[in-house]
């Protein structure tokens, strides 16, 4: 196995979709199935914050998910549990900031997917030389998902990095909705990362489509 290429990596970020169990009003499966084959191109297993599975039930979940993202061949990317994801043989991790060292964990996962939260140009610099293989930005809009989310700040930073020339591949998350997704990928986002925007969505294969086609009209428009 080798590194996912940047081409390929840009291809998997156009829908990443997020999901705990706690960010589900109804049954989490049949959820992340209907948005699966709607066409969701990347899955992170994210399951923090209140009310959220520990142990053997978190466990058993991520396993639950990761088997319904083989069926559909989605990548299943676990969020900050590094050691979740080696026993989970999982496609990859993200990590932020206050997670473990990007560097330690590159190591740890070989050649497995790493993604980075980055809030400026210089930790999107560090988060490259650390072996990130893409980056999150954000939060993009306001979002009431992540209590501990820093600043928002528009589409500044994701317009910051491309006008300095980095070119890994970047993901815009927080607030993002298909009424906001397009503006988001035309300042130079390759995709978007969402959780509320389909996890509460009356209709999940219904969201996955506009968010895709959002995407693609940003992409569409990129300078
Ligand atoms: C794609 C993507 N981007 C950013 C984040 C946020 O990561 P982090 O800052 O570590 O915060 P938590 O999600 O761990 O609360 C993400 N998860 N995914
Ligand atoms: C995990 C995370 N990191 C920055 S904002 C955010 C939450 C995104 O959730 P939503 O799509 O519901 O705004
Ligand atoms: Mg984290």
């Amino acid at each position: 196995m080798s590194r996912i290429s940047a081409d390929e990596m840009r291809q998997l970020l156009k829908v990443y979709f997020i999901m705990g169990s706690n960010n589900c009003k109804e049954n989490p499966l049949k959820i992340a199935e209907e948005a699966f084959k709607a066409g969701v191109t990347l899955f992170q297993f994210r399951e923090k914050g209140n009310g959220a599975l520990t142990g053997e039930a978190k466990y058993h979940f991520a396993k639950e998910l990761q088997h319904l993202c083989k069926q559909y061949d989605v990548p299943f990317i676990v969020n900050d549990d590094v050691e979740l994801a080696l026993e989970l043989d999982a496609d990859g991790v993200h990590i932020g900031q206050d997670d473990e060292a990007a560097e330690q964990v590159r190591k740890k996962l070989r050649d497995k997917i790493l993604g980075v939260s980055a809030h400026n140009l210089e930790e999107a610099q560090q988060a490259i030389e650390n072996g990130a293989d893409y980056i999150g930005i954000g939060p993009v809009f306001p979002t009431s998902t992540k209590e501990d989310a820093k600043e928002v700040q528009g589409t500044s930073v994701i317009r910051v990095l491309k006008e300095n020339g980095i070119t890994i591949p970047i993901v815009g998350i927080g607030g993002i909705t298909p009424e906001n997704a397009e503006s988001i990928c035309e300042a130079g986002s390759d995709g978007v990362s969402v959780i509320t925007a389909i996890s509460h969505a009356s209709s999940p294969s219904g969201r996955v489509q506009m968010l895709k086609q959002a995407v693609e009209r940003g992409i569409a428009n990129q300078a």
